[in-house]
C-alpha cells in the first residue's frame, strides 16, 4: 500500500476530531427512541473513552483499544440486527452531516464508515435477528 497507515486518523484531525465525532454520534444514538433505552444505565463517560480508543485504532491512530471484547459487551442485551443497522446508519449520518468542521471528503467518509461498520460483524453473532 502506498498510503500512510494513519492517513484516515490524520484526515479526521487526530484525537480531537475523533472526540468530536464520537460525541456527535452518541447525541444521535441517544435521540433515537429505538436505541436510547439500551444506554440508560451505560457508563457513558467510559463508553465514549473506549470508543475514542476504538476509533483511533481502527483509523490507524496511536491509541489502542483497551476495553472489553465487543462480543461480550453486547451479548445478552437484546440488541438485534436492526438495532445494529440503525446504529451504523447514525454513524454515517454523523460523518455526512454533523461534523462539517472536519472537512472530510466523500472518500474518507466512506473509508471511515466501513472501518467501523465492519466491526458490527464481530458482534453480530452475539445478537438476534429482528423480531
Ligand atoms: C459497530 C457496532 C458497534 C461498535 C463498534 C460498538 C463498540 C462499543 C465499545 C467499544 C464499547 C465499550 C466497551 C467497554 O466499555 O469495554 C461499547 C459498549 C456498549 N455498547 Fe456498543 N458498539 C456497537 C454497537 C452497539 C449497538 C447497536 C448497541 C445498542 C443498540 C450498543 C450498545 C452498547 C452499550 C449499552 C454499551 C455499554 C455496555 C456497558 O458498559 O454496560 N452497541 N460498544
Amino acid at each position: 500500500m502506498s498510503q500512510e497507515p494513519d492517513r484516515l486518523y490524520q484526515a479526521i484531525g487526530g484525537e480531537q476530531g475523533i472526540e468530536l465525532l464520537v460525541g456527535k454520534f452518541y447525541d444521535r444514538v441517544l435521540r433515537d427512541p429505538k436505541l436510547a433505552s439500551f444506554f440508560t444505565h451505560a457508563p457513558m463517560d467510559r463508553l465514549k473513552m473506549m470508543q475514542k480508543e476504538f476509533f483511533s485504532e481502527a483509523l490507524g491512530g496511536p491509541l489502542f483499544y483497551s476495553g472489553h471484547s465487543l462480543r461480550q459487551v453486547h451479548a445478552g442485551k437484546g440488541i438485534r440486527r436492526d438495532h445494529l443497522r440503525k446504529f451504523v446508519k447514525h454513524l454515517l449520518a454523523t460523518l455526512e452531516e454533523d461534523v462539517p468542521e472536519l472537512n472530510l471528503s466523500r472518500q474518507d467518509i466512506d473509508a471511515i464508515y466501513s472501518r467501523i461498520a465492519i466491526e458490527a460483524d464481530r458482534i453480530t453473532n452475539s445478537v438476534g435477528d429482528s423480531a
